[in-house]
């Protein structure tokens, strides 16, 4: 049994995950974090996460990147393993994360989802092959009106695979408006669209001389990003310190 400390359990990926741990016997949440604590779950809330007094194998975080260095303080002080899924973490952010893998186990992943995590992968190949033809490559995002991050953490994480494919040659540009010029060569743009209720779209475009190639994944519900979640959790909680991500856990190694 995986027992589970959910970091911003009342959002709105906190309460997918309470969901889905509800149907799962071999996972169970403890405790919860949240600041606003207005909600009632079937565990007690902590909006002081240093009240916490019941045992935890592995904290989830679904919260927001100022939210993070606090916990993964927390976190090193209890050598518990995070699986940090919050996105829009800044380069300071980053490093104290960075850092505490030293000490306990980190799994940082932009999207928990199996389609994204595939999708990682297979832009590489279709990278190397189509820009040795001179295609140019675009990246938009579509995300509901209350995501605070632009671009999303997952449209990041598309961009810094090709770029690792590409030996790192490739700046990305978020904003055409303040450049009068024609696009470099070596560039990837990167969009963003809010609206509404959508979940997540991400498309990576390779436009080439008279063909266009189009890689999309739809997100249809977040409980894609909350099962990714809750299987990270529980590879995780098996894992001494370092830094992991979902393709440990599809491969699991
Ligand atoms: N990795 C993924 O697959 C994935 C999927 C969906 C969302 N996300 C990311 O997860 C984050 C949360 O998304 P959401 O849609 O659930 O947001 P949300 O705003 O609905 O929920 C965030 C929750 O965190 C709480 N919170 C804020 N500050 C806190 C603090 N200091 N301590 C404790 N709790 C705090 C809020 O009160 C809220 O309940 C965002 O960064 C989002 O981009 C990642
Ligand atoms: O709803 C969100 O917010 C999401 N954020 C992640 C990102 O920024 O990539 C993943 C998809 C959903």
């Amino acid at each position: 049994m995986t027992r589970i400390i959910m970091h911003g359990c009342n959002g709105k990926m906190g309460q997918v995950i309470s969901r889905i741990v509800e149907d799962d016997k071999d996972a169970v949440i403890v405790a919860g974090i949240d600041v606003n604590d207005n909600i009632a779950n079937p565990y007690p809330v902590f909006t002081d996460m240093n009240s916490i007094d019941v045992e935890g194998d592995v904290i989830i975080d679904f919260s927001t990147a100022k939210a993070v260095p606090s916990l993964i303080d927390y976190a090193k002080s209890k050598k518990l393993p995070v699986v940090l899924c919050t996105t829009g973490l800044n380069d300071e952010q980053l490093n104290i994360v960075n850092e505490a893998s030293k000490e306990i186990a980190i799994l940082l992943s932009a999207n928990m989802s199996l389609g994204v995590n595939l999708l990682l992968n297979l832009v590489k190949k279709a990278a190397k092959t189509l820009t040795a033809a001179n295609f140019d490559i675009e990246i938009i995002e579509k995300h509901h009106n209350q995501k605070i991050d632009a671009p999303s953490g997952t449209a990041l994480a598309f961009a810094d695979s090709i770029n690792e494919s590409l030996n790192n040659e490739y700046s990305y540009t978020y904003d055409r408006t303040i450049v009068k010029a024609k696009r470099d060569s070596k560039e990837i743009g990167i969009h963003s669209v809010r609206g509404g209720t959508i979940v997540g779209e991400h498309s990576i475009i390779f436009a080439g001389k008279d063909e266009v190639v189009e890689l999309n994944h739809n997100a249809l519900s977040k409980d894609i990003f909350g099962v990714g979640a809750v299987n990270a959790a529980k590879f995780l909680s098996q894992k001494s310190k370092g830094m992991y991500d979902m393709q440990n856990v599809i491969e699991g190694n």
